[in-house]
C-alpha cells in the first residue's frame, strides 16, 4: 500500500512505523491518521508481527494536530465529523502492543498520539507538551485525561494552562515515559524491546495488556477480579504449559501463540 506521510517498515516480528511530514515536524494532518490507522489494521492482521514501534525523526515525534489544516474549521465541521476522535484513537483499539518511540518535539496531538501507545521511550532531547492554550484552543485527543493520570493534575493543569514543555528528564521522574535513551540509540533500543515483547507467547502479551490497561477504567477491586480471570485462562494457553515446563527442564521456551 503507498502512503505519503509515514514510512511502514518490519523488523522481523515488529512492525515499524515512522512519521514522515518532515517539513511540518510531523504535523498531524488527516491523511497522515488514516495511513496510521491503516497501517496498523495491517500489522494487527499480519500473524507474523508481535509489536509495533511509531516514531518520528529525530528533531519531532509530531508537533501536534495540523494546525494548518484544522484553522478554519467550524463547530459543525468539527461536531459532524467527530474530529480527533475519528481516526487517532484507532492507536487505542490495537490489541497489539505498541512503543512510541518519542525524539524531538511531542506536542499537543504528537504528545497525545505517544500517550496513547502502550509505553513510551524517550531520546533525551525529547519535549513533551500540551501548547493547545497558546492557540486558543484545548486538547482534544485525551491530553488533559491521560497527561492527568500519567503525571499527576499539579504538572497536567501548569502544562495545559501555561502550554509549558516537560524535557526527557522530567517526564522520567514524572512517570510519562518509562525510559530515557540517548537519542542516537532510541530506534535501535525500542526495536529489541518490541523484538523481546514478540519473542513471549502473543495471546498471553495480549491478555497483559488488556489487564494493565484495565487499571484505568476501574476500581481496584473490579481490576483485580478482572486480572485473576485473565491470569486463570491462560492455564488455558499451550503457551504456559511451554513456558513453565521450559523453566522446570531449564530450557528456552518455544511459543506456539496458542
Ligand atoms: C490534537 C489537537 C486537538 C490539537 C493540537 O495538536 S494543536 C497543535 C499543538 N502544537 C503546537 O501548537 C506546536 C506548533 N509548533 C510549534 O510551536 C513550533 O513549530 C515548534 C516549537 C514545535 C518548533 O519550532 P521551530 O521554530 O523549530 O520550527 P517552525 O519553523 O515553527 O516549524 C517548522 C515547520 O513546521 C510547521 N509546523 C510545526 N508545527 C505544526 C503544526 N502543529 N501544524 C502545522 N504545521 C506545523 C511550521 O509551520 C513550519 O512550516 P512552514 O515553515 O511551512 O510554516
Amino acid at each position: 500500500m503507498p502512503y505519503e506521510n509515514i514510512i511502514v517498515e518490519t523488523r522481523g516480528q515488529v512492525g515499524l512505523i515512522t512519521l514522515n511530514r518532515p517539513k511540518a515536524l510531523n504535523a498531524l494532518c488527516a491523511a497522515l491518521i488514516k495511513e496510521l490507522g491503516q497501517a496498523l489494521d495491517a500489522f494487527e492482521a499480519d500473524g507474523e508481527i508481535g509489536a509495533v514501534v511509531l516514531t518520528g525523526s529525530e528533531k519531532a515525534f509530531a508537533a501536534g494536530a495540523d494546525i494548518k489544516e484544522m484553522q478554519s474549521k467550524t463547530y459543525m465541521d468539527a461536531y459532524l465529523a467527530d474530529f480527533i476522535t475519528n481516526g487517532w484513537e484507532r492507536i487505542t483499539t490495537c490489541r497489539k502492543p505498541i512503543i512510541a518511540a518519542v525524539a524531538g518535539y511531542a506536542l499537543g496531538g504528537g504528545c497525545e498520539v505517544s500517550m496513547m501507545c502502550d509505553f513510551i521511550l524517550a531520546a533525551d532531547n525529547a519535549k513533551f507538551g500540551q501548547p493547545e492554550i497558546t492557540i486558543g484552543t484545548i486538547p482534544g485527543a485525551g491530553g488533559t485525561q491521560r497527561l492527568t493520570r500519567a503525571v499527576g493534575k499539579a504538572k497536567a493543569m501548569e502544562m495545559c494552562l501555561t502550554g509549558r514543555m516537560m524535557d526527557a528528564a522530567e517526564a522520567e521522574r514524572a512517570g510519562l515515559v518509562s525510559r530515557v535513551i540517548p537519542a542516537a540509540d532510541l530506534l535501535d533500543e525500542a526495536l529489541k524491546v518490541a523484538d523481546r515483547i514478540a519473542s513471549m507467547s502473543r495471546p498471553v502479551v495480549m491478555l497483559a495488556k488488556e489487564s494493565v490497561n484495565a487499571a484505568f477504567e476501574t476500581t481496584l477491586t473490579q481490576g483485580i477480579k478482572f486480572e485473576r480471570r485473565l491470569f486463570h485462562s491462560t492455564f488455558a494457553c499451550e503457551d504456559q504449559k511451554e513456558g513453565m515446563a521450559a523453566f522446570a527442564e531449564k530450557r528456552s521456551p518455544v511459543f506456539k501463540n496458542r
